[in-house]
């Protein structure tokens, strides 16, 4: 559903990409891993064509999609921290989205599920960081897309918020989506995630599905599966 082919990325001096190549395939939830700093969120946006890549490709569904823009219309992002005018109200932000894809499907959901409408008339300066991950998760999900990236998605929020997302992403794979999540809580990998794609110092360290990285290691849980092949040099 989205390769990625030979992709560098440099900021300056700095090399945040090396020659990164990758295919994701549909109804997948991929967990993309690695100390910080690693390049996951340069990756992400690479994908999103916030930033452009020095050299390389990224296809999706077999098209090229540098410096193309239609194609964006079917990822949803939910970034690790969500920027929103602070003066704007829950109500307004929703509305204002919605109205920029007036024809697209709409998935509500996660609005109803997180009782947003609950705190439609408080501005989004006013909102506490848990909430604001909420609101930027309703939105990643409104436009039913088919591609969902979301980073660090559970960060920040309460054990309940975090069930109905993980719930939610579960429900989404099912209906053939792809989801790649940044992460670094590996129990939380461990529940939602097929694969992980590990990033280290720009270049892709592994990528395997869990039952794989458990298989290889010997271990039944994947933060000692992850640790054992970070500390022996495994590679695959
Ligand atoms: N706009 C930018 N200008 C300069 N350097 C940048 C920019 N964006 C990212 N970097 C640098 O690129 C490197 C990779 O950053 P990136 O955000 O992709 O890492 P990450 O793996 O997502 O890290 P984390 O786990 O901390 O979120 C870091 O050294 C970061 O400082």
């Amino acid at each position: 559903m989205i390769t990625i082919k030979n992709l560098n990325k440099s900021y300056g001096k700095l090399q945040v990409l090396k020659d990164v190549s990758v295919e994701f395939p549909k109804g997948k939830v991929v967990s993309v891993i690695g100390p910080n700093g690693a390049g996951k969120t340069t990756m992400s946006k690479c994908i999103l064509g916030m930033v452009l890549p020095d050299t390389g490709d990224i296809k999706m569904n077999g098209e090229s999609v540098l410096k193309k823009y239609a194609y964006r219309n079917l990822i949803g992002y939910m970034p690790q921290i969500g920027r929103y005018p602070e003066n704007m109200k829950v109500r307004q932000v929703i509305d204002m989205i919605r109205d920029i894809r007036k024809n697209a499907t709409i998935d509500d959901e996660l609005i109803g599920l997180y009782r947003l409408e609950e705190i439609y008339e408080k501005r989004m300066g006013a909102l506490s960081g848990g909430t604001r991950q909420k609101v930027s998760a309703a939105l990643a999900f409104l436009f039913d897309p088919q591609v969902l990236i979301l980073d660090e998605p559970t960060a920040g929020l309460d054990p309940i918020a975090a069930e109905i997302l993980k719930g939610k992403i579960l429900k989404e794979k099912k209906k053939g989506k792809l989801i790649l999540i940044t992460s670094h809580v590996m129990s939380e990998i461990e529940e939602v995630a097929d694969e992980v794609l590990c990033i280290v110092d720009g270049s892709i360290r592994f990528y395997q599905t869990i039952a794989e990285l458990k298989e290889q290691t010997q271990e039944d849980r994947l933060s000692r599966a992850v640790a054992k092949i970070m500390s022996e040099g495994y590679t695959s």
